[in-house]
């Protein structure tokens, strides 16, 4: 293993530890917190579709913030598995779920498939630059990489409790550097660094 690999896996442990370690009441407060945020955000006035998510484990649950969004009638997606790539599907109201494996869930193969224009990103940690680190399969690294080139528009957004935060993720040149991050108090936008490359 790499530095980094071993840097990133230490890190892992650390931020899943942290996120874990919130009340549950605290959760609760955060996801409200960030529909509030969403729910004023006028970079939503602009675009149709938002690549979400449905949670797993401790990760903060973006849903009170989707049902913002479809209020504010955008069109959300959520990501499938499809030959190790992520497809992003029609999230629709009593619309077919499938088992992802990995405890995820995703609309079925029946689903349209949309391409986002802002995407809403799962992460166990955070910097200030925008990196971030996810489960380490590179799932949202290569749909990002994939996006951007049909979509170069793309917003990613990290969606994280502040506990998330950590000085520095260490970052490979495949890292793209996160938009923005969405957290209980509100978004930051990233110091303007360029991603790795
Ligand atoms: N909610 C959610 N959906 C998602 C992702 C994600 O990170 N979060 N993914 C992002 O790639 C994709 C699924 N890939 C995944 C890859 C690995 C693990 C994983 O390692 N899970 C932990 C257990 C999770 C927990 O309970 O905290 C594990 O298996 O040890 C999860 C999802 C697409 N859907
Ligand atoms: N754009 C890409 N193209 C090809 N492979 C990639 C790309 N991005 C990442 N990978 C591969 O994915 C693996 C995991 O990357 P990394 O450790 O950065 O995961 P992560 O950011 O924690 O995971 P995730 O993106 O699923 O949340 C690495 O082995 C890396 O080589």
């Amino acid at each position: 293993m790499s530095d980094i690999a071993a840097a990133k896996a230490d890190l892992r442990r650390m931020a899943r530890a942290r996120r874990e370690a919130l009340t549950p009441g605290a959760r609760i407060e955060a996801a409200f917190a960030l529909a509030e945020h969403v729910a004023r955000d006028t970079l939503f006035e602009t675009v149709d579709v938002v690549g979400a998510y449905l949670p797993i484990g401790s990760e903060i649950d973006p849903r009170p913030a989707m049902m913002a969004l479809a209020d504010r009638r955008l069109r959300l997606a959520a990501p499938a598995i499809v030959n190790g790539d992520l497809e992003f599907r029609e999230l629709l109201r009593d619309g077919e779920l499938v088992a992802q494996g990995h405890g995820t869930v995703a609309p079925g193969a029946a689903a349209r498939v949309l391409a986002p224009d802002v995407l809403l990103v799962p992460l166990l940690a955070f910097d200030r630059r925008g990196a971030r680190i996810g489960y380490g399969r590179g799932f949202y690294d290569r749909a990002i990489a994939r996006l951007l080139a049909v979509k170069p528009g793309l917003v990613t957004i990290g969606l994280a409790f502040d506990a998330q935060e950590v000085a520095e993720v260490p970052v490979e040149p495949h890292d793209r550097f996160l938009d923005r991050i969405l957290t209980e108090s509100g978004v930051r936008v990233p110091s303007a660094t360029a991603s790795p490359r």
